[in-house]
């Protein structure tokens, strides 16, 4: 059955905490959303924020088939709202970016007979070589780093390959830590996807490659050729290039969508899979990023990050190619305390509801008489390190705030390291400059006062907090023609455009450029403590 006349695309997003999906029609307006929260919807993997933390504290993992089952529940759910899949014109996706997954020798031929009388978490229970796969939040690979540095010649020449220097949470740095504590599971793994293509895989009822972007976040690609970097492979694990697949480009088109789907939901047979890409990338898509623009997502991680022209690898921050277009590139700066951060502190100090966070921040001036925060209940990526710490305006560690105060010293401090590390990572922010704000907190209109103020600049949302599903919705209508050399921008040109929401306050720049050279002070000051 060929797509019905009112076509429509579909974005997935497999974030940390729940998969999303939302359906654009072809002006490019949602006609549908849905999403399934793990750890309240699938409480028999018994995740936190959608995670395993293990007992060393460093180690991160989420269940496999908590994903494979959420794709089963949400599909589910749409089809008992109504939604008409023959109308799918074609679908992407996106996935937390890192993760990886470790399919089974064997997979491939499950992948390409699934019975469509059967929940996929059942068909693909034993496909999995790794159960638990690592993720993004995991920290644990520090030995890995270290090694891959070493073999390439040092942090800034893995860098000026492959875009940044060793992570503990990019993906080469998992596999090798995979293929040391895991060797039989390793040598039993036919593919490894990122979480994004293992998202394709499903769909395509087959083995999918990793698109160009999502690549980008693995120390294992080189950004400018867009290969796999030999050197970096060989310093990882054995055989691992026939492990990989080739990359892709983001708008490569994988395939029909498999018959299983055809039958199970009644997707069209020509319904197209795109090349699925990490969530950062789909968010940059979503909110049609343009040049000089700087995008904040405020989700389970905060991120920082714009489109580039000329990048300059440097050994903080990361240069990712662009899901969009090809020539380009993107920036990205990540923070791992984001949303939980926030929601402890929503716990602690307004009794859980943001409605009284919101008051709080409302009742503190601009500036917070000087009192500063730093707030990594984990340790953070940007910079590596961990622990509350708390500064009065004489630069001295107080052990508490109040409760409004406290409120204020993390929305403000979260921001003020935003800039602090834009900044320092060569982010102009200029007259004319647009911060587009996504991600759930991006719904709280105090907080973006907030980013407004400390970055001195308009602040524009769009009509959905889920910037990453809708920009892989985008990016499969995108698909569709860019064989043509329609470019995304073309391709969307109806799409809505980001709306302002907030302007800085007046006096705003005053108040924080003594208090952004303060924090960055102070920052410092922790870090070296930190490394005594
Ligand atoms: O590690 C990150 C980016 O480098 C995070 O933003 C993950 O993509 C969140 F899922």
């Amino acid at each position: 059955m060929a797509a019905s006349t009112v076509p429509c695309y579909l974005g997935f997003d497999f974030s940390t905490q729940q998969l999303k999906v939302i359906a654009v029609d072809e002006n490019l307006n949602v006609i549908h959303q849905n999403n399934v929260q793990f750890d309240s919807e699938l409480p028999e993997y018994r995740t936190q924020g959608g995670v395993h933390v293990q007992s060393d504290g460093l180690t991160v993992t989420s269940p496999v088939l908590m994903w494979v089952k959420a794709l089963d529940i949400i599909l589910e759910k749409m089809k008992n709202a109504g939604f008409d899949f023959s109308r799918v014109k074609a679908l992407s996706g996106s996935g937390q970016q890192h993760g990886s997954v470790y399919w089974k020798t064997g997979a491939r031929h499950v992948l390409e007979n699934l019975n469509p009388e059967r929940h996929l978490h059942e068909l693909l229970q034993w496909s999995f070589a790794v159960v638990d796969s690592p993720v993004w939040m995991d920290s644990s690979t520090t030995e890995q780093c270290h090694n891959l540095e070493r073999a390439v010649g040092g942090a800034q020449r893995l860098a000026d390959i492959t875009g940044s220097r060793a992570y503990e949470r990019f993906t080469g740095n998992q596999i090798a830590k995979i293929w040391k504590i895991k060797p039989e599971e390793y040598q039993q793994t036919e593919r490894i996807s990122l979480v994004s293509s293992f998202a394709s895989c499903l769909f395509l009822g087959n083995y999918a490659d990793i698109d160009f972007s999502d690549g980008s976040g693995m120390n294992l690609m080189d950004i400018f050729s867009k290969q796999w970097a030999q050197d970096c492979l060989n310093a990882t694990a054995p055989q691992l290039q026939s492990k990989l697949g080739t990359p892709v480009p983001p708008m490569a088109v994988l395939g029909p969508v498999s018959a299983y789907f055809v039958s199970r939901y009644g997707f069209p047979v020509d319904c197209r899979v795109l090349a699925f890409t990490g969530d950062n990338p789909g968010s940059l898509a979503g909110m049609r990023l343009q040049e000089g623009d700087i995008a904040v997502s405020l989700g389970t991680s905060d991120t920082v990050f714009l489109w580039i022209k000329d990048p300059k690898p440097t050994v903080e921050g990361h240069i990712f190619c662009n899901p969009v277009d090809c020539q380009a590139y993107m920036a990205l700066i990540c923070f791992k305390n984001g949303s939980l951060t926030r929601e402890r502190i929503r716990n602690e100090c307004a009794g859980g509801s943001w409605e009284v966070f919101s008051k709080a921040l409302r009742s503190v001036p601009m500036g917070n008489n000087g009192n500063i925060g730093i707030y990594f209940d984990v340790m953070e990526i940007t910079p590596p390190v961990a622990g509350v710490h708390r500064f009065n305006e004489d630069n001295n560690k107080v052990a508490g705030f109040s409760q409004e105060v406290e409120i204020r010293a993390l929305v403000e401090g979260q921001f003020l390291a935003k800039r602090v590390h834009a900044e320092k990572l060569g982010y102009k922010i200029i007259p004319g400059t647009r911060v587009l704000a996504t991600g759930g907190a991006s719904s709280n209109i105090d907080i973006l006062q907030v980013l407004s103020d400390v970055f001195s600049a308009p602040v524009y949302t769009i009509d959905t907090a889920n910037s990453a599903c809708l920009g892989c919705a985008y990016r499969a209508m995108h698909g569709i023609v860019a064989k043509k050399g329609v470019s995304f921008a073309e391709a969307i040109r109806r799409a809505p455009e980001p709306k302002l929401a907030v302007t800085p306050t007046p006096g705003s720049e005053k108040i924080f450029k003594p208090l952004l050279k303060r924090y960055a002070e102070l920052e410092e000051k922790v870090l070296k403590e930190s490394q005594q």
